[in-house]
């Protein structure tokens, strides 16, 4: 059966995990919570200090216990690091949750995610790594997916108002 909470926002880097995360939580009146934000507090490190230091195996070892940690006892919205759906276990943990993939377009991720250096897999051309890992990952935000929701051309606000009108009655 579906669990009511959390419910778990997927999507590629851009997609608005973390930002729309927040919004509609203070819609329902529930916490926000962001795995990637888990790490960063267990560690005292941020997501990209630990990618160079440790490596992104160790990163994914982090990110496994946290999302399953968040999954297990979160009463809230949830945004996923944007790999996190590459562990096979948490794919099986995510079946009994609501799951929205925010969709995101090459170009739309690009522009919102700049040229900053804090997400390490996007080092050295922005828009190649991207295309990359949307052509690579798209098809498992899709296989883990109960709602998908484009945000390309959209606001926050636009995307958090759809999500909260599909699952509003059912989350
Ligand atoms: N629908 C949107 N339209 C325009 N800008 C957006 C939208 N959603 C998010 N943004 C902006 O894009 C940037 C990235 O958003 P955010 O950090 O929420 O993405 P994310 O999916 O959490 O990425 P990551 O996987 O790297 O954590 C932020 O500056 C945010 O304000
Ligand atoms: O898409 C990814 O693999 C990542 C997304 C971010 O949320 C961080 O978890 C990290 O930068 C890796
Ligand atoms: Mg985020």
């Amino acid at each position: 059966m579906t669990r009511r909470w959390p419910v778990v926002l997927v999507g590629p880097m851009g997609a608005g995990k973390t930002t729309v995360a927040r919004l509609l939580a203070d819609e329902w009146g529930v916490p926000a919570r962001d795995t990637d934000h888990d790490v960063e507090s267990l560690e005292g490190r941020s997501v990209a200090d630990i990618f160079v230091d440790s490596g992104e195996a160790h990163f994914r070892e982090l990110e496994r216990q946290a999302v399953a940690a968040a999954l297990a006892d979160h009463e809230g919205v949830l945004a996923l690091g944007g790999g996190a759906v590459l562990d096979e276990s948490t794919r099986a943990l995510l079946a009994d949750h609501h799951v929205v993939f925010l969709r995101v377009g090459l170009s739309d991720a690009v522009k919102r995610v700049g040229l900053g250096s804090s997400r390490p897999l996007l080092l050295g051309n922005v828009r190649s790594r991207i295309k990359t890992l949307l052509d690579e990952r798209s098809a498992i935000y899709e296989s883990v997916a109960t709602l998908v929701v484009d945000t390309d051309g959209r606001t926050p606000g636009d995307v958090a108002g759809e999500i909260g009108k599909a699952l509003g009655e059912r989350a």
